[in-house]
């Protein structure tokens, strides 16, 4: 479903990404794992069309990405959740999740419902504003507006960053349901351990380009990524 090609993208003069290859498939969980500054949240950012493509292909069901406004990406199905979630402290759970739907011409009741079903705390403070939420709630109403998108793609950058490890925990079991619904994920993480647990195929940049690719339980024994990047 997505596929990138040799991909280069950077900021000004600056390359991050020097020829990067990737691909998702349709339902996939895959995760992005490296160290800090390899490029991971680089590449979502040439994905949803907020950074330049300066050379390589990206793919959306066979069609060219690469350049398409972020909201021409959106239409097509591909959401990204961004790092700092870019939540907004004073409107209220509903009002993220139809604005989420906005794009696709707002958002009937059933969307919400649904929506309410994958999370159900989302719903018993659907009147709440935003910025009055845990951090791990906020993290929730941020992938709910992502989702109200109806993606067929949800990219998410650092989802359990400045997380207790008990609400990364939920966040996890948030993952796993939602690809569990069908929606193919690129997950982003720091914590290699988690990326790990909630994806079944995952690769490692480095200075921004693909240094390993794997199934997750194949990258997860290895000694070499254990002690880079789990720490054991
Ligand atoms: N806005 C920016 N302006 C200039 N350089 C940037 C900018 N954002 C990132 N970079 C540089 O691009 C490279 C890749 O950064 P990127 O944010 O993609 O890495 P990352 O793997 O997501 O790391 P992190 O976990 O720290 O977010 C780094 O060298 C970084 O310093």
């Amino acid at each position: 479903m997505l596929q990138l090609e040799k991909v280069e993208s950077g900021y000004g003069r600056a390359r991050a990404l020097h020829g990067v290859d990737l691909t998702v498939a349709a339902g996939e969980a895959v995760a992005l794992i490296g160290a800090n500054g390899a490029g991971k949240s680089t590449i979502l950012r040439a994905i949803s069309g907020l950074n330049r493509v300066l050379a390589g292909s990206i793919r959306f069901d066979g069609k060219e990405i690469g350049n398409a406004t972020p909201r021409q990406i959106v239409r097509l199905g591909v959401a990204h959740c961004p790092e700092e979630r870019k939540i907004w402290p004073n409107l209220t759970v509903l009002e993220h999740l139809e604005l989420g739907a906005t794009i696709r011409g707002g958002a009937g009741t059933q969307d919400i419902d649904e929506m309410y079903k994958l999370f159900p705390i989302l719903n018993e403070r659907r009147h709440q504003l935003a910025g009055t939420l845990s951090g791990g709630q906020q993290q929730m109403v941020a992938i709910a507006r992502a989702l109200m998108s109806r993606p067929r793609l949800l990219m998410l950058d650092e989802p359990s960053l400045g997380l207790a490890p008990k609400v990364t925990e939920e966040v996890l079991t948030t993952i796993r349901r939602v690809n569990g619904t069908g929606t193919a994920i690129l997950l982003v993480e720091q914590n290699a351990s988690l990326a790990l647990a909630a994806t079944s195929r995952a690769y490692v940049i480095e200075n921004g380009l693909m240094s390993r690719e794997g199934s997750t339980a194949e990258l997860a024994n290895d000694p070499a990524i254990r002690s880079a990047y789990l720490g054991f």
